[in-house]
């Protein structure tokens, strides 16, 4: 059974708002799923759509299994949401927030254990949490989503405020998840927050799913190749550039030779066959692609085709 699955989700905000547009997506149980987006992409809407939080225009969604409106009551007992501007009570004490989740989800669970396993140190959770830092803030406010061991755990911008180290607990967390079977949503619209962690990810844009696919994946699909460009003393002569695999958009100007190569092997090549007609190479600069050229490349296409943004 999929532990989430949308189908033809749509919320219409008046007449020409499509925060989220004809969603349909399977996310299986015991992956870390990253849901990736820009800023307005439309993930907090989803998130919104499968805890009932709003309503949708049309499609429908469902959550292990349940129907999210017509049995939000039960999902919202499997769930555990990191939301996106949560807020705290100022006056209570990190503890205190933590026991009022658990008397709330009516489980078992430790406070000390769970603000452990979040970096809160007994000092710490003793203080009220208007005197927390927004790092301090984001882990209290997951050790809250972990209460009750929840099956699915749904992160909106898990990363928002933590310091590299928090960052790092967060993915750590994430797949210590996962690895135990439970399925985690994490959203965010950093595409290298998610990578080291996610066995999938979706790209939404303008509230349109654009792309679901491992990291790879995706990488393979665009294309992302390396540019290379030699500055060489004077242009390559009886030699051909362009039938070399892995190797193309030659380009040719001002003493400088250029290429995109999409096997790092080509590389050699190219310098090579520079060299064998009759330049001499002064200078070589690469380029590979980021993981945000890749981001770019599904969330900004340009006259309706996927390019890969690629700096020389
Ligand atoms: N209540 C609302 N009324 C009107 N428009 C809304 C409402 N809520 C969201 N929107 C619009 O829907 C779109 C998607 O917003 P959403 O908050 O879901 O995006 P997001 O991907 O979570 O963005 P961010 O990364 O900035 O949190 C945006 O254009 C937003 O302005």
């Amino acid at each position: 059974m999929p532990a989430i699955q949308t189908d033809g989700l749509t919320k219409r905000y008046g007449h020409d708002v499509y925060a989220v547009s004809d969603l349909s997506l399977t996310v299986e149980e015991g992956e870390v799923f990253g849901f990736l987006g820009p800023n307005g992409a439309g993930k907090s809407t989803t998130i919104d759509l499968l805890m009932d939080f709003v309503r949708p225009s049309s499609g429908s969604a469902t959550v292990l299994g349940y129907d999210v409106q017509e049995e939000a009551g039960a999902v919202h007992e499997r769930v555990g949401i990191l939301p996106d501007g949560y807020s705290l009570y100022h006056r209570l004490s990190g503890r205190k927030h933590v026991e009022y989740a658990i008397a709330l989800k009516e489980s078992d669970d430790d406070p000390d254990d769970i603000l452990e396993r979040v970096g809160l140190d007994p000092d710490a959770a003793a203080r009220p949490a208007r005197t927390y830092s927004k790092g301090m803030s984001q882990r209290l406010a997951l050790g809250m989503a972990l209460v009750g061991d929840p099956d699915v755990l749904i992160l909106d911008e898990p990363s928002s405020g933590l310091d590299p180290d928090g960052i790092r607990d967060i993915r750590e967390l994430a797949r210590s998840h996962a690895d135990d079977g439970g399925t985690v949503f994490f959203s965010s619209h950093i595409l290298s927050q998610v990578e080291a962690v996610c066995d999938r990810v979706g790209i939404l844009s303008n509230g349109r799913l654009v792309a679901i696919d491992t990291i790879d994946g995706l990488r393979d699909a665009v294309g992302t190749g390396a540019t290379i460009a030699l500055v060489v003393d004077a242009a390559p002569s009886g030699v051909d550039l362009t039938d070399i695999p892995g190797v193309a958009d030659v380009t040719v100007t001002d003493g400088v030779v250029s290429a995109t190569c999409t096997e790092p092997s080509s590389k050699v090549e190219f310098v090579d066959r520079v060299r064998d007609g009759g330049s001499t190479v002064l200078d070589i600069e690469t380029h590979e692609a980021s993981l945000e050229d890749l981001f770019s490349a599904y969330t900004r296409p340009a006259d309706g085709r996927l390019v890969v943004e690629v700096d020389q």
